[in-house]
């Protein structure tokens, strides 16, 4: 589902690579996290991966897709279409109710939700919640609120930067499990990037950035 074959980066303001020729790949319904120390560039692989940030080197493909290669324009409509984010500040519409921010990548793309709309509320344990403003959410509500969002367009993978740095350990772990076992469900390859050991152990597989290097991280 994903590959990402020797990617290397290095920010002009830098005098050295963030990393250099970084591999790796996730199937389809399989889960990675991405581990490692404050500013190792956990966040601009992720970036990468999603053709927010672009690399010196390599490619990154998504479902067959080379999306290394293409335009900005083209890049930002196959995210639109095929990758579902979540970020650790939430990034919701404060002005929409829960069912409308849920639903925007969908009708966006114009395509039918009423039905995963339905499941995914129901999953998240928001169908009392559906017609509440955002701020009247809890931060746990309202990240629920944004895996829903993005997994409402059926995306084949989606990349969460620290899901849970916002939350206090419980609603850390009801977050995680939503996001995992959604995922998981609905067959769509999932990265996190994530400091912390609970969350990353829920993986299927883990790796740590490391001098530059992806290592396997074993020890969770
Ligand atoms: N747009 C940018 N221009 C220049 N430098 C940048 C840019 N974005 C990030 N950096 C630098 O690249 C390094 C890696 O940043 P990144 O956010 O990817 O790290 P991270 O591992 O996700 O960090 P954290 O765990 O603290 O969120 C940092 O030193 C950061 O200051």
């Amino acid at each position: 589902m994903l590959l990402v074959t020797k990617v290397s980066k290095r920010y002009a303001t830098s005098s050295a690579a963030l990393f250099s020729g970084i591999t790796l790949k996730v199937a389809a319904g399989e889960s990675l996290a991405i581990m490692g120390a404050s500013g190792c560039g956990k966040s601009t692989l992720l970036n990468i991966i999603a053709g927010l940030v672009t690399s010196d080197s390599g490619s990154v493909v998504i479902d067959g897709q080379e999306t290394s290669g293409l335009a900005e324009s083209l890049r930002d409509a196959f995210r639109a279409a095929h990758i579902g984010m979540v970020f650790q500040q939430f990034n919701l519409i404060d002005c929409l109710s829960v069912v409308d921010n849920i639903t925007l990548p969908a009708r966006y793309l114009k395509r039918p939700y009423q039905q995963r709309l339905a499941l995914l509320l129901q999953s998240m344990g928001l169908e009392h919640k559906q017609n509440s403003a955002i701020g009247d959410l809890s931060g746990g509500e309202q990240q629920r609120v944004a895996i829903a969002r993005a997994l409402i367009h059926s995306p084949k993978l989606i990349l969460a930067d620290e899901p849970t740095g916002n939350l206090d350990e419980a609603t850390s772990d009801t977050v995680a499990d939503c996001l995992f076992s959604l995922a998981k469900s609905h067959g769509a390859a999932l990265v996190v990037v994530t400091h912390a050991k609970e969350i990353a152990a829920r993986a299927d597989r883990a790796v740590v950035i490391k001098h530059g290097q992806l290592e396997p991280l074993t020890n969770l």
